[in-house]
């Protein structure tokens, strides 16, 4: 278990690249698989999840040149096997379920291993996954440890509607219906920047799909997919986060942005906690004019509040990171994650910090912000972004805090603790129990 020291009270400023992200790398990873053409992608960060995607395809025979200094990853699945009964998926990562539309595509066979579910962020169900896969011919059975899928192929085209925008179940339905035979339709489907990144990809391979970034897909199956030379964009996540990092320390922090038309309501969210956000010739940069303090509403007695849910909304990733804002602004914040059922429970590790953030009900939180607060040792649940939040409270905190178990941020943020180090930060990782 990997825990960090963070030194804080200094406030973090100057330019910083964001990184790729990394619910855009995993899918597009899991999509090389639909391909017998080499691709190549640049761009590719350092991360656990891409490590372990990496492994596996290696164990399946797959060719794979991976160069971390130059983020260049050369993948060419040719000679790759596959045997359900024997071949195992990663685990703790949401991600491996996008693996099985590739190996159905290509070996008529899957598995779904039982732990897929990345984040402890609640229920995180695979029934809509399951449902998408059997809308495409797939039998299911049951293991003690997880799904084995089998499929005639080609898949068969069909139209599909989910229960709701899920987005690693968009992607998945995308993947199957690529190489199906027929048209294929979505409605209700996910559209965060990263699904758009995805579907991006996909047409690059030469995938025919009409609505990108709406919610209704229409995919018309083709008989092979192509190769590709295809360059990551930047994490909006990583974006949100170093600003906000800069906006906590009181600093000025500017990021490489090649998507602002993403921000308008990320940059309204940062307005009700006192911050202006400013786009200009392709990079982003936050202003604070003194401590934060929370936007009172107009309404009269209610609450200011940032709701999360599936995009065009404020990404329920992003609600920690907002959540830190809300901590030390002045004034009182309704979180409401309108997602998930267990991704609110971490208000006990605030308080260790002196903050008042009150857990009213397993969607939402309420912030007292603007209360003193002092170093402290604190325990993160295994949530990349809280971990984030948790050493965003203890960087704008003059003195020594510990953030235990800060793991989950290696699998989605390549080498942060050096690079946002480039910013004056000053943190270390330790090993420990
Ligand atoms: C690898 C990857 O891309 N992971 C992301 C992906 O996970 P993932 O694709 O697993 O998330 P989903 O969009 O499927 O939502 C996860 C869970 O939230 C619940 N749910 C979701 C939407 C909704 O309207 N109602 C509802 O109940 C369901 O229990 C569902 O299982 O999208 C999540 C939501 O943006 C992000 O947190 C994850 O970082
Ligand atoms: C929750 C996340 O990832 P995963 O779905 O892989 O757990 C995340 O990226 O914040």
């Amino acid at each position: 278990m990997s825990h960090l020291i963070v030194h804080g009270g200094t406030p973090l400023s100057g330019r910083i690249i964001p990184s790729a992200n990394k619910n855009a790398v995993l899918p597009i990873l899991c999509a090389t698989l639909l391909t017998k053409q080499p691709v190549r992608l640049r761009g590719v960060p350092e991360i656990t999840d891409v490590k372990k995607i990496v492994e596996v395809f290696r164990k399946l025979g797959s060719k794979v040149e991976l160069d971390f200094k130059t983020g260049i990853l050369d993948v060419h699945h040719a000679d790759t096997h596959f045997d359900p009964n024997v071949d195992r998926l990663p685990e703790e990562m949401r991600s491996s379920i996008m693996l099985v539309p590739g190996l159905m595509a290509r070996f008529g066979a899957a598995r779904i291993e039982d732990d897929v579910k990345g984040c402890t962020l609640g229920a995180r169900e695979i029934d809509p996954h399951v449902e998408v896969f059997e809308r495409f011919g797939a039998q299911v059975e049951r293991l003690p440890d997880g799904l084995i899928l089998r499929v005639h192929r080609p898949l068969t085209a069909n139209a599909h509607w989910t229960d709701y925008a899920s987005v690693t179940t968009t992607e998945n339905f995308v993947l199957c219906a690529a190489l199906a035979d027929g048209v294929s339709t979505l409605t209700n489907a996910a559209s965060e920047p990263h699904v758009q990144e995805f579907c991006n990809f996909m047409s690059l391979l030469g995938a025919k799909i009409e609505g990108h970034g709406t919610s209704k897909l229409k995919i018309t199956g083709v008989q092979d997919l192509g190769g590709a030379d295809y360059t990551f964009t930047e994490d909006f996540h990583e974006i949100v986060t170093f600003l906000a990092l800069g906006a906590i320390t009181g600093g000025n922090v500017q990021v490489k942005n090649g998507a602002p038309e993403m921000f308008p309501l990320l940059d309204r969210t940062f307005a009700k906690f006192g911050v202006q956000i400013v786009h200009e010739d392709g990079w982003s940069r936050c202003v604070v004019d003194g401590p934060l303090k929370v936007k009172e509403p107009f309404t009269r007695n209610i609450l200011q509040k940032v709701e999360a849910a599936p995009w065009p909304y404020v990404p329920v990733d992003l609600l920690p990171i907002f959540v830190a804002l809300g901590v030390k602004a002045e004034g009182s914040v309704m979180f409401w994650n309108k997602v998930y059922d267990g991704a609110m429970g971490w208000t006990s590790e605030l308080a260790k910090f002196g903050a008042h953030a009150f857990l009213s009900d397993p969607h939402r939180m309420i912030t007292f912000g603007g209360k003193p607060l002092s170093p402290a040792e604190v325990e993160s649940p295994y949530i990349i972004r809280v971990a984030i939040a948790l050493l965003m409270v203890a960087a704008s905190i003059p003195g020594k805090s510990v953030i235990k178990n800060a793991t989950p941020i290696r699998r989605a943020h390549p080498n942060f603790v050096e690079h946002i180090g480039e910013l004056g930060a000053r943190m270390e990782w330790v090993e420990g129990d």
